[in-house]
């Protein structure tokens, strides 16, 4: 898979954001996004909601990662087709991509549209789930992602993008943007 920069100009109407987010780091990052871009912003839910304790989450994730198991989405995205453009947010974890933004990459047909990736993670980067995207997504036209740092749950450090920090990430967000040249027009 590719990583290319494109000037694309599209309609909001197919603009499409999903994210998955755990303790809303990401999630700042994707109302950050919509804000600045438009669209749809879709928060993927899972059938089966991961434990709350974050040592049972790490365990389970492992597992899942050992196997290949793609856990079911509870939420369904509506004619995928109208989009061209797809956001798509996760935290890193493990080091890599989450389970449940595989399932949604080998759920959906994303053939010829532009995918974005954006990231939030404890301080020790993307990983590897930058290069799963673009290895789930061969026929996709992958922009250059977004990372910054979020919160550090095994710490007990919770929302960490809000106040400063959400003013900061807004303007890093921004000039992401500005970089990818994702634009965007009204009608
Ligand atoms: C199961 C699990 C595994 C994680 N693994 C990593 C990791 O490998 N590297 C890292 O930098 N952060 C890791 N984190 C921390 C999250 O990436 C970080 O807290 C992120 O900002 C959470 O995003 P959210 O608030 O949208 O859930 C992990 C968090 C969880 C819950």
């Amino acid at each position: 898979g590719s990583i290319t920069t494109v000037a694309d100009t599209v309609s909001s109407d197919k603009i499409l954001i999903v994210y998955l987010s755990r303790t809303n780091n990401t999630r700042a990052l994707a109302e950050m996004i919509h804000k600045q871009v438009g669209g749809k912003l879709v928060a993927l839910e899972l059938e089966n909601p991961y434990p709350k304790n974050y040592q049972a989450t790490v365990q389970q994730v492992a597992g899942e990662n050992e196997t290949g198991y793609l856990p079911p989405l509870k939420t369904k995205i509506d004619r995928i087709q109208q989009y061209d453009v797809v956001f798509v947010g996760f935290p890193t974890w493990g080091m890599q991509l989450p389970p449940p933004i595989k399932s949604f990459l080998r759920q959906y047909d994303l053939r010829g549209k532009t995918v974005v990736p954006f990231n939030s993670n404890a301080g020790y980067g993307v990983g590897s789930s930058f290069r799963t995207v673009a290895e789930l997504c061969p026929n996709s036209n992958m922009l250059e992602g977004f990372t910054t740092r979020g919160g550090v749950e095994r710490d007990g450090q919770y929302l960490v993008i809000k106040d400063e920090k959400a003013d900061e990430a807004a303007a890093a967000v921004a000039k992401w943007l500005q970089k990818i040249k994702v634009l965007t027009h009204t009608h």
